[in-house]
């Protein structure tokens, strides 16, 4: 399967996007790992350019100006591929971003259902955004405003509560079933 997913995507970069959360860092890594390219986690970048972390930069300078930062990042993660990119969990959701994302390569959506994630998020509370009274509910309104944006995603995997490395096979299998179906067409 590993072969057959690594000639599917040729020289693109493979592009996870999502909500907080939905595995992109973690599957993302494994899936880079199954195809022998580069893995590249988007946050971690913005983090190591900037020598911030996510929080002290929303901190300093606040949603939008880091957003613009994340836009230009993932622009230049993207410059050349393949290799596997995690994003931050806005980044699809910015116009700009998402334009880029949408040149750079193939986007998969990593869904999740509420329960799922918030099991997840509830584990750290780095995230800037979830820093609310009930963010728990914050992240409801998050999902409930992103979903139909990330919906527009090349690809749908669901991310279930399943060990990482299958939901990293169910990647790959996403990646070969829509090469089988561009093929058809
Ligand atoms: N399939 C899975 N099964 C169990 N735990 C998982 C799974 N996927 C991710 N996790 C755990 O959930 C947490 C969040 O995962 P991860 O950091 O990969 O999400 P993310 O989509 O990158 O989120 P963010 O947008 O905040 O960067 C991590 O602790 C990770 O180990
Ligand atoms: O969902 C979001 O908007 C974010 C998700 C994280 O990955 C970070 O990029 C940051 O905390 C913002
Ligand atoms: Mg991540």
């Amino acid at each position: 399967m590993k072969d057959r997913a690594r000639a599917a995507l040729g020289s693109r970069n493979l592009i996870l996007v999502g909500l907080m959360g939905a595995g992109k860092s973690s599957v993302g890594r494994i899936v880079a790992s199954q195809l022998a390219i580069p893995f590249i986690d988007s946050d971690l970048e913005i983090e190591r350019v900037s020598r911030m972390t996510i929080a002290e930069l929303f901190a300093a300078y606040g949603e939008q100006e880091f957003r613009a930062l994340e836009a230009r990042v993932i622009k230049r993660l993207l410059k050349s591929g393949p290799r596997v990119v995690s994003t931050g969990g806005g980044a699809f959701i910015n116009d700009r971003t998402r334009k880029h994302i949408r040149k750079g390569g193939l986007s998969v959506w990593l869904k999740a259902d509420l329960d799922v994630l918030w099991d997840r998020v509830a584990k750290r509370d780095t995230r800037p955004l979830l820093k609310t009274e009930n963010p728990k509910q914050t992240l409801e309104g998050l999902m409930n405003a992103r979903y139909p944006i990330y919906a527009q995603a090349d690809l749908t995997v669901l991310s279930r509560d399943v060990r990482k490395e299958i939901m990293a096979d169910e990647v790959l299998k996403a990646l070969i079933e829509a090469q089988k179906e561009s093929a058809a067409s």
